[in-house]
């Protein structure tokens, strides 16, 4: 069976990217994380990004580009990341978040993050310098 992608959305603004706090399920909980979610059939990653970030934060945003990496979830579930950028909106915390924080570019070890997260923590670093 093909993997099924899980797409996380680097969300920058102003020189600064969003983290989010999950609430569910338990062994995530209080965790920080890129939000994001599962691409339905039929959806390209830039489509899922779009959507999950609308459902769970209710913005409107663009996603621009795939960073490189791909991290294995679980069995048949592979994470995948896109920068994206804020077109409309305050991110709020819907849907499977606990809170939401922009963490400017000295910030971005402030927040316990998932290990897949924590890894995208050097180029993410590069996409805030490069404005
Ligand atoms: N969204 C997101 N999930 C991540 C990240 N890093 C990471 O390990 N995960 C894990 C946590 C979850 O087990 C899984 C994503 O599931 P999800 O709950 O966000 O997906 P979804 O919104 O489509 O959920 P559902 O509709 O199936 O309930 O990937 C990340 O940066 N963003």
């Amino acid at each position: 069976m093909e993997n099924r992608i899980v797409v996380g959305g680097v969300l920058i603004h102003h020189g600064r990217v969003l983290a989010a706090r999950r609430s569910a399920p338990a062994e995530v909980a209080g965790r920080w994380e890129f939000p994001g979610g599962k691409a339905e059939p039929g959806e390209t990653q830039q489509q899922a990004l779009e959507r999950e970030l609308f459902e769970e934060l209710g913005v409107r945003a663009r996603a621009v580009g795939r960073l490189p990496g791909e991290w294995p979830i679980r069995a048949g579930l592979v994470l995948r990341i896109w920068s994206a950028e804020l077109l409309e909106g305050e991110p709020e915390p819907l849907e499977d978040h606990s809170e939401v924080r922009w963490l400017g570019p000295d910030e971005l070890s402030a927040v316990d993050w998932l290990e897949h997260d924590r890894e995208v923590l050097p180029e993410v670093a590069r996409l805030l310098a490069a404005g």
